[in-house]
């Protein structure tokens, strides 16, 4: 892309801030874009996960992104997206610029972390991985649709720790004051990172829009800083260059909040390294002298929720482990259960030790915890996201595919495969030993339960 196709107010602009640097990184404009993929590390630092994470470096030839450890980038005509290896949750794809936020947040396991604008999920499965599922993650999106694949994000990387709300802002502040270890604020911006990989970026920029966008921002921070801990860290980021939008944006946070302190502030600019372009400021919110207890406990009540009684859940749940302790040995079922119409899901255990469930009610929760099974009249099918979150030796029954096999082609296009004839009953299937799906097997059959919405037409096994 040339320098004409971008609006003149913008080149302007960039011209203004970055002076005789400004030749070069409107240069960058022609150079092609970077494509980047991050290891969950949840999964690839098993033993399998690591040999597959090893056979997916000789498929996608891959070079280390220096300001994040798992992160990669791949060059084109390589398709990660559409290996096995991505359905099974073992990288997540995301530009590399983008890895730097979580890496300043840097949350830690067993703490209380909020990604406050989530969707797609590239922040909150990163800042997972680095809490290495130990602690409490609540990923919210405000727009339902994205909040959906978000949700699916976090159950494809098997994330058993988070709770995905769709909720605004100011909804969610009202319910959680100054409950967060850890906040991250990857802001709603004006995208001028995004013009060299979304061209049609460029056709929503212009100095209105900028001004808009700094105002929402303003008005996010607020909320954030409603729900951080006193001691708490807070990291905002944007995919856009202007100060407006970062600097400015967080010299007003500075000057009107005088309890938080800019700890480090990070720019990524694509003339300068190999990525589309990023801003990180990690903020830190002063400690109060009582050690900054959490108000949520106190504050609100434990009001009745839409979803079923707790009785009914403690039941389901029953029933469910009842079937579990035959099918699922090494699962332990760890968490709080709730039950929404026939889906019982386990909240992480940290909600309830921090928080109390009450907090969940009228709130959008497209996944409160981890979805383990579908009851269905008087029996249990286990949740696609569970198997997700499964190491291969916790269930009863797994069958294996390789990765470069024609049938794990065929189990991702939805088909069934013939099995032994011994092997009956639900199965967890793998792609070189990390999960994919369930399968039933009956009579030499394993019935593909692999979600349609999930279903690759056309897999890629060789990187192309
Ligand atoms: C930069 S994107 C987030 C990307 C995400 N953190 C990731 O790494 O995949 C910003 C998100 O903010 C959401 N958003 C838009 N308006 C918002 C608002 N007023 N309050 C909160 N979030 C908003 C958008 O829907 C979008 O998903």
């Amino acid at each position: 892309m040339n320098e004409e196709r971008l609006p003149a107010a913008y080149t302007a602009a960039i011209r203004e801030m970055l002076g005789q640097e400004a030749d070069a990184f409107l240069e960058s404009y022609t150079a092609r874009r970077t494509q980047g993929l991050r290891f969950n590390t949840l999964k690839s630092n098993s033993l399998s996960g690591r040999a597959a994470a090893e056979h997916a470096a000789d498929l996608f030839p891959l070079t280390p992104v220096p300001w994040c450890p798992s992160g990669y980038y791949y060059e084109e005509p390589a398709r990660p997206g559409r290996h096995a290896y991505h359905t099974a949750g073992l990288y997540y794809i995301q530009e590399p610029s983008a890895m730097s936020a979580a890496e300043l947040l840097a949350p830690r396991p067993g703490e209380t972390v909020l990604d406050l604008a989530a969707a797609p999920g590239g922040k909150t499965t990163h800042i997972a991985a680095l809490m290495q599922g130990q602690g409490l993650l609540v990923s919210n999106e405000i727009h339902p649709e994205r909040a959906k694949i978000l949700a699916e994000n976090v159950e494809r990387l098997g994330i058993s720790h988070a709770v995905v709300t769709c909720a605004s802002p100011g909804e969610l502040s009202r319910r959680f004051p100054q409950v967060f270890d850890r906040i991250m604020l990857d802001a709603p911006c004006s995208g001028e990172g995004m013009f060299r990989k979304d061209p049609a970026a460029i056709g929503e920029w212009s100095v209105e829009h900028v001004e808009i966008c700094a105002a929402r921002q303003w008005d996010i921070l607020q909320d954030a800083y409603i729900m951080l801990k006193p001691g708490g860290s807070l990291a905002y980021s944007t995919c856009t260059f202007n100060r407006k939008e970062n600097e400015e944006t967080i010299s007003r946070f500075l000057d009107n909040y005088p309890d938080m302190e800019l700890i480090a502030e990070k720019r990524l600019w694509p003339h300068l390294e190999k990525g589309e372009g990023h801003f990180v400021a990690l903020l830190r919110r002063a400690a109060t002298e009582d050690g900054a207890p959490s108000r949520s406990k106190r504050s609100s009540g434990r009001g009745k929720t839409s979803r079923k009684p707790a009785s009914t859940a403690r039941d389901a749940y029953q029933q469910f482990m009842s079937w579990a302790s035959g099918e699922l040995p090494g699962f332990t079922g760890q968490g709080v259960p709730l039950l929404f119409g026939e889906s019982l899901y386990l909240l992480p255990e940290a909600f309830n030790a921090s928080l109390h469930t009450g907090l969940l009610e009228g709130l959008k929760v497209p996944r409160a915890g981890l979805h383990i099974a579908h009851l269905k009249k008087n029996r249990i099918e286990p949740a696609h996201a569970l198997a997700m979150a499964l190491q291969p030796e916790q269930a009863a029954r797994s069958y294996d595919l390789a990765a470069d096999s024609p049938d794990i082609q065929a189990w991702l296009r939805g088909e069934s495969l013939p099995v032994p004839p011994d092997l009956h009953g639900w199965t967890l299937v793998t792609v070189d030993g990390l999960p994919v799906s369930w399968g039933k097997a009956s009579s030499g059959q394993l019935k593909n339960h692999l979600p349609k919405g999930l279903r690759i037409l056309k897999a890629h096994t060789d990187g192309q």
